[in-house]
């Protein structure tokens, strides 16, 4: 397996707080990597310095052996790194397919003519029609995307995301708000593209990302405090010390 993400010694400060405190994380190729830890560990601002959305003060990422530390959001996303889309960025009255295929036309940007009608496009709807074959959401297709359930709506976040054929996926705690029948269902679809995409899980579900993980990342103080398989992070004294409990749930 490869390296596809190498985040190293990375730092963030907001005034006196270390919100990112030399973190290092590699993501290997096809592998879901759950970042987990208690709240204000810096999981999201890690996330967001993934993206493009907070710069570190310090510190390097590397995508695909290219430093991409002080790319901007636009350019990362260009060159593979998907962010998933939140909800609040779908367009309500417009069908599922056509939310899709937007964010694809969002993909292409100046390379696609932007008075072309985003509903007669093939270059669009090909690769939207494969994303929401990926997410199970083909059947409602057609279907104005404001009346989809909430469990639904996120899935097509995630086709959203897929439609723009990333490397890497990067999900910022996709289960939250989630009934636990549409938790279920989220993790067999993330069941079904690892593999295919190198993803960086955070997330509070701990019977999830256990489940989907093939390494964890245990986040403290903006720190990685561990790193290992999920039996290996079960396992560890310091892990259960600090962020866990010592106790016998975990
Ligand atoms: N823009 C900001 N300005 C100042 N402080 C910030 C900013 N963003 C985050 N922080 C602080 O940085 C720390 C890490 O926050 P972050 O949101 O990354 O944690 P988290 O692990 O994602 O938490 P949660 O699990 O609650 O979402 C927190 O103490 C937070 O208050």
């Amino acid at each position: 397996m490869t390296e596809i993400l190498q985040v190293n010694k990375l730092v963030k400060h907001y005034g006196a707080l270390k919100a990112t405190n030399d973190l290092n994380l590699t993501l290997m190729e096809g592998e879901l990597h759950g970042v987990i830890g208690p709240n204000g560990a810096g999981k999201t601002t890690f996330i967001h310095q993934l993206t493009g959305e907070v710069l570190p003060d310090r510190g390097r990422i590397v995508f695909d052996g290219m430093d991409i530390t002080r790319e901007t959001v636009d350019a990362r996303a260009l060159l593979g790194i998907g962010r998933s889309y939140q909800i609040t960025s779908i367009f309500k009255d417009f069908s599922v397919l056509e939310n899709v295929m937007l964010a694809v036309q969002a993909r292409l940007g100046s390379s696609f003519r932007f008075w072309s009608p985003v509903r007669s496009d093939k270059a669009l709807y090909e690769p939207a029609y494969q994303a929401l074959h990926e997410v199970d959401l083909v059947q409602s297709a057609h279907r104005r995307a404001g009346s989809l359930g909430y469990g639904e709506m996120r899935q097509l976040e995630i086709a959203m995301t897929l439609g723009m054929r990333p490397r890497v996926l990067l999900l910022d705690e996709p289960m939250a708000g989630m009934s636990k029948q549409e938790s279920a269902r989220l993790v067999e679809l993330l069941q079904r593209l690892k593999g295919d995409y190198s993803i960086v899980l955070v997330e509070h579900d701990m019977d999830a990302v256990f489940a989907l993980a093939d390494r964890i990342s245990v986040l403290l103080y903006g720190s990685a405090i561990a790193c290992g398989t999920p039996q290996q992070i079960q396992e560890n004294p310091e892990v259960r010390n600090a962020y866990l409990g010592d106790d016998d749930e975990f």
